[in-house]
């Protein structure tokens, strides 16, 4: 009988033993190796997974209410905490915005008496359709305005500053009412940025905010106190209401084609999408009642509608928990978006992982308050243009948000025509659809055209006061990014 050869002594159990040793052994190492190289991994995607995102775009885009669709999403909790710090904001909107509609019956009765009318044909002027009540609560209001204008400036911060002369004479070529080129109520970023909003378990101290904003207990204080600023358009509340919710009124704005529906709080609510909204179209004037009661307290929607504009650039950390897939931090730089400030912006393009671009579409009947020559969606492609030029930018990725889309779909229900402004849209359906996607063409064309490299184009048509759409879209941007980052590091 042929004995089994002998391999490295022992018997064959002995030696499959030993192999099946050695096998589980080798796997160990392996299954050592590869936790190593996933904690190596996990702990190159903590450290380096730093995405810098630049928002760009002129003044009024949106930026800043990105960044706080930002903050809502990952710094909620500091969000909240913070909605108080805004009351002052939002009440200076809603004056701001209840002297422009004050100005515009004062202007509508001064010069549209019909002294002149000679044709009897002619409609009535304007100033005989208001009454002598109307004209008591113009001129209570135009004093108490002012001054809850003056009490709510100073009362909320010295650093908050204001641009462009406010007291202009009234011409009949330059309209007392003239949106654009109103007084701005504005932040220096550096000193709005103490406020910044951090997510993690710190919370941010109380010796970062601005002791000058009014915190919870001061709003408390100032429930019980009706001389404090915060309640000052409380005593001026009912003349308020009366006037805003006057059908005559509404029907002067119209005539003397106010555009109240740009203005700063407005909210044009969806259901669906923003380009197929039914126009219903709110405002904090609209919310007049709610926002100037004593006791009043800003919600979430409040905040992101609040307008204060940006002056410098400020600079927001985000980290980002992702459990056993590591942290990852966003950092956001928020810039302002006026001529003057535009030139900070260079030295920040070397860093960006990425550019959030706003382009609000619906400027396209719209001037820019810095140069009323220059129509506001022109500008808007000459500053893409040279953005997407940019050899610092050359291998950074842009994403377009095509926005203020509600804005532009309420504005060509009401009638204007996207052709009166744009000639070159020529006989195209007058459709908030039609004309995002001619829009869109063009910023497209100009991205294709100017970048030293090919780029892949992201674009999307936003209305970034609608939060919910807002967080689905930057999710989606983040993950892209995050996914393209961890790539470039080497990995994924
Ligand atoms: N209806 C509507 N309003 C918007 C939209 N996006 C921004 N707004 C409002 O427009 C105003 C201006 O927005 P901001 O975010 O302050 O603009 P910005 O680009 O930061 O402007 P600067 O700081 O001057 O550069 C705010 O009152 C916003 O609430 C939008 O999509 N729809
Ligand atoms: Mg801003």
């Amino acid at each position: 009988m042929l004995s089994s050869p002998k391999r490295g002594g022992g018997s064959a159990a002995e030696r499959a033993a030993k192999a099946r040793k050695q096998e589980a052994d080798a796997k160990l190492v392996s299954d050592q190796i590869d936790a190593m190289l996933e904690e190596e991994k996990n702990n190159l995607a903590k450290h380096r997974s730093v995405i810098r995102i630049l928002l760009l775009g002129q003044s009024e885009s949106g930026k800043s209410t990105v960044l706080k669709n930002f903050q809502l999403m990952y710094a909620r909790d500091a969000f909240v905490r913070d909605r108080d710090n805004w009351r002052g904001v939002i009440l200076l909107n809603v004056v701001r915005c209840m002297q422009r509609v004050v100005e515009a019956l004062i202007q509508a009765d001064e010069h549209d008496s019909g002294d002149e009318q000679a044709d009897e044909d002619a409609p009535p002027p304007l100033s005989s359709i208001l009454t002598d009540s109307h004209r008591r609560k113009c001129m209570r209001l135009r004093a108490s305005l002012d001054l809850s204008e003056k009490a709510l400036k100073a009362r909320i911060s010295p650093s908050l500053t204001s641009h462009l002369p406010r007291s202009r004479p009234s011409t009949a070529e330059q309209p007392l009412v003239d949106p654009e080129a109103e007084t701005e109520l504005a932040v220096q970023a550096h000193t709005w940025n103490t406020l910044r909003l951090e997510s993690g378990p710190k919370a941010p101290s109380s010796s970062r905010r601005l002791s000058a904003l009014p915190n919870v207990e001061d709003l408390q204080a100032a429930s019980a106190n009706p001389k404090d600023p915060l309640n000052l358009t409380a005593t001026c509340r009912q003349d308020m209401l009366d006037l805003w919710f006057d059908p005559v009124v509404k029907e002067i704005l119209a005539k003397r084609k106010v555009r109240w529906q740009e203005w700063p709080g407005l909210y044009v609510r969806c259901s669906t999408s923003p380009i197929h909204a039914s126009d219903h179209i709110t405002s904090f004037l609209n919310d007049l009642d709610r926002v100037t009661a004593q006791n009043y307290r800003p919600i979430d929607d409040d905040v992101v509608r609040a307008r204060l504009k940006t002056m410098g650039v400020s600079d927001y950390s985000f980290v980002i928990d992702q459990g056993p897939r590591g942290t990852y931090m966003w950092r956001v730089l928020d810039v302002g978006g006026s001529r003057t400030q535009r030139h900070q912006w260079m030295q920040y393009f070397e860093d960006a992982s990425a550019v959030i671009f706003l382009a609000p579409l619906s400027a396209f009947d719209q001037k820019l308050a810095e140069d009323r020559s220059v129509n506001r969606l022109e500008d808007s492609l000459l500053l893409w243009k040279s953005v997407c030029a940019s050899k610092l930018l050359a291998n950074v990725d842009f994403i377009l948000f095509l926005n203020k889309v509600d804005i532009l779909s309420a504005k060509l229900r009401s009638g204007v025509r996207v052709q009166k402004y744009v000639k070159s849209y020529r006989d195209r359906p007058n459709t908030a659809e039609a004309a995002a996607k001619y829009f869109k063409d063009k910023f497209q064309a100009i991205q294709r055209e100017y970048s030293p490299k090919k780029r892949p184009f992201y674009c999307y048509l936003t209305s970034v006061i609608d939060t919910k759409a807002t967080n689905a879209i930057l999710d989606n941007v983040g993950e892209s990014l995050l996914r393209k980052n961890l790539q470039t590091i080497g990995v994924l």
